[in-house]
């Protein structure tokens, strides 16, 4: 494991809609980054000689482009997010090395500290995400507790856009705020994680 040069991470989310994000490999590790992107609106290239299914149906969809070969130097040019997923470890270090070279953000599925940037265990409800990283030292205790956390979510915020049965005002600090700038607070039972 890689996870001890990884130094502290400053989380964000990006607007990424239209913002041309190259990846390189086209593996299962591959097809679950491309799906976040798409999901979120990104102009993907893919650059990989194979495709599993799920790319290969968004690149036969015209959702994403997939250029059917090796990487090669220069690939990286006019991208602002990269994503290395070969597990090759010469090619992921190379499509690093390019990338970082360029002063560009980039992610290394098989060896994070080559890389700028890790992605979270995500879980969506409405325009709330929830986003969950162990800093790399763990990613399936990072899913485990995205899909524990994900079950409580889907009850309070479901509770909260049908009427809010169980919101309550706000008397130990802001919670949430319903859409005329009330503030409320979810009860114990939701607090209970
Ligand atoms: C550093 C990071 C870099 C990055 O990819 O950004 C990274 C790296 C590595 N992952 C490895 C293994 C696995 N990763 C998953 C799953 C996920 N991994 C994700 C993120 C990250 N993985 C980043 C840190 C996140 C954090 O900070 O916690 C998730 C959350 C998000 C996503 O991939 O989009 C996604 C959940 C997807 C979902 O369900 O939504 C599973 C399967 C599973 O558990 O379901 C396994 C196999 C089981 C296991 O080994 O745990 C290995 C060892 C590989 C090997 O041994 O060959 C490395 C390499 C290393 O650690 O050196
Ligand atoms: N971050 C994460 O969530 C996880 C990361 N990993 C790591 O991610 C990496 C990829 O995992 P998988 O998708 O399962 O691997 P995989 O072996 O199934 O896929 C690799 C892909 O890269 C392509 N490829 C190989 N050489 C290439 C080159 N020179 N140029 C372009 N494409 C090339 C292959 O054709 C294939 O499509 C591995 O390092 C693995 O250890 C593994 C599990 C989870």
């Amino acid at each position: 494991m890689s996870y001890q040069s990884l130094p502290a991470l400053y989380p964000v989310f990006l607007d990424v809609s239209g913002l041309p994000c190259l990846v390189v490999g086209g593996g299962p590790v591959a097809s679950r980054k491309v799906s976040g992107l798409v999901g979120a609106g990104a102009a993907v290239r893919v650059v990989s000689p194979d495709a599993a299914p799920e790319l290969a149906a968004l690149a036969g969809a015209g959702r994403v482009t997939w250029e059917r070969r090796r990487y090669a130097p220069g690939d990286a040019r006019g991208h602002a997010l990269v994503f290395a997923c070969t597990g090759v470890p010469e090619v992921d270090a190379a499509v690093a090395a390019e990338a970082r070279g360029l002063g560009l953000w980039v992610n290394v599925a098989g060896a994070p500290e080559l890389g700028n940037m890790i992605l979270p265990a995500v879980h969506r409800a409405g325009s709330l995400t929830l986003a969950i990283s162990t800093g790399g030292m763990s990613p399936s205790l990072a899913r485990a507790l995205r899909d524990r956390l994900a079950a409580v979510l889907e009850t309070a915020v479901t509770e909260l856009t049908t009427g809010m049965r169980f919101a309550l005002p706000a008397s130990e600090g802001d919670r949430c705020r319903p859409s005329d700038g009330g503030a409320w607070r979810l009860p114990r039972e939701e607090e209970g994680l």
